[in-house]
């Protein structure tokens, strides 16, 4: 595998992305490779979840991880923005670069790494708090207090939700339904403005309409960050992504290309099976 690096004015050294982003295949060209594995392990104890993974994600396009219970979607998502580190039995090996820098460099703050790399998982979990003191509470914590009506009112509207709660910003977020609540959550990860936002299966707790909701706002917010979605659902994975990434039993990546061409022409038959339903 070649890659080259490059030198900043600081010495550090930043690995310039491979250009391993499938070809196009006819839909809209990619944007640059912002996160990269490269040969990724994860274990948990003598378990291995994730076998020698090697994706390259695209800057500002929705890229969704589908594959059957338990081949390391989650775990991939938790490794991008080290919530494994948490996890006393995980360990991980191999290289996985955000914008050409190896999340697990020792002098990278996974703190930090968390504000860069959002994330939103499958139930929503407001705090037990006010609709807008959820929304605030990432901006208090860095102290980016300026303005702070308007960085609430705009994630409240960066995530579709600011016309049904602006008359109530200061009740609990816990009083939203479920779909409100996991727009809350979505507003509550963009407002500290991350470059990317990983979603665990965000709508699987949601009813139909709250659902399309989510949908919509996802492929919305690709226009302005970058979407690593996990997802069951091979149809929402159709709607609303650019890149797909399939894996399978044994946390293997076995294949990764646009999404119409993971869903109309894949190249292996074991994607073929398990995207028409015949195992998983
Ligand atoms: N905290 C943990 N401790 C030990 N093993 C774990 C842990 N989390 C996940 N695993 C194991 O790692 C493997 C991958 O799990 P992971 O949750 O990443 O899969 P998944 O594809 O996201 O599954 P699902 O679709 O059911 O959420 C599974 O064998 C699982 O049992």
């Amino acid at each position: 595998m070649s890659f080259q690096n490059e030198t900043t004015e600081t010495g550090e050294s930043i690995r310039q992305p491979q250009t391993t982003v499938p070809e196009d295949t006819g839909v809209e060209s990619l944007g640059e490779t912002i996160i990269e594995a490269e040969n990724l392990d994860v274990f948990y104890g003598d378990e291995q979840a994730l076998n020698d993974i090697n994706l390259p994600i695209p800057e500002q396009q929705v890229t969704a991880l589908i594959g059957p219970s338990g081949c390391g979607k989650s775990t991939f998502l938790r490794c991008v923005n080290r919530m494994n580190d948490l996890i006393t039995s995980a360990r991980v090996e191999g290289n996985l670069y955000f914008r050409g820098k190896n999340l697990y460099d020792e002098d990278v703050d996974p703190v930090a790494l968390r504000r860069t790399v959002g994330m939103v998982f499958q139930e929503p979990n407001p705090f037990p708090k006010s609709i807008y003191d959820n929304v605030a509470y990432g901006l208090r914590v860095q102290d980016k207090v300026e303005n702070l009506d308007e960085q609430v009112e705009d994630a409240l509207r960066r995530a579709a939700l600011w016309d049904e709660v602006k008359d109530q910003l200061h009740t609990s977020g816990l009083d939203l339904s479920g779909g409100q609540q996991q727009r809350l959550c979505i507003a509550r990860a963009i407002a500290p403005d991350p470059e990317v936002i990983l979603m665990d299966e965000p709508a699987s707790a949601l009813d139909p309409v709250a659902t399309s909701k989510i949908e919509d706002l996802i492929e919305d917010l690709a226009k302005d960050y970058t979407v690593v979605v996990v997802t069951h659902n091979m149809q929402q994975a159709a709607r609303i992504s650019d890149m797909t990434a399939v894996f399978l039993t044994g946390g293997e990546l076995v294949e990764y290309d646009h999404t119409q061409k993971i869903f109309e022409n894949p190249e292996h038959q074991r994607v073929e099976d398990y995207i028409t339903g015949k195992f998983g």
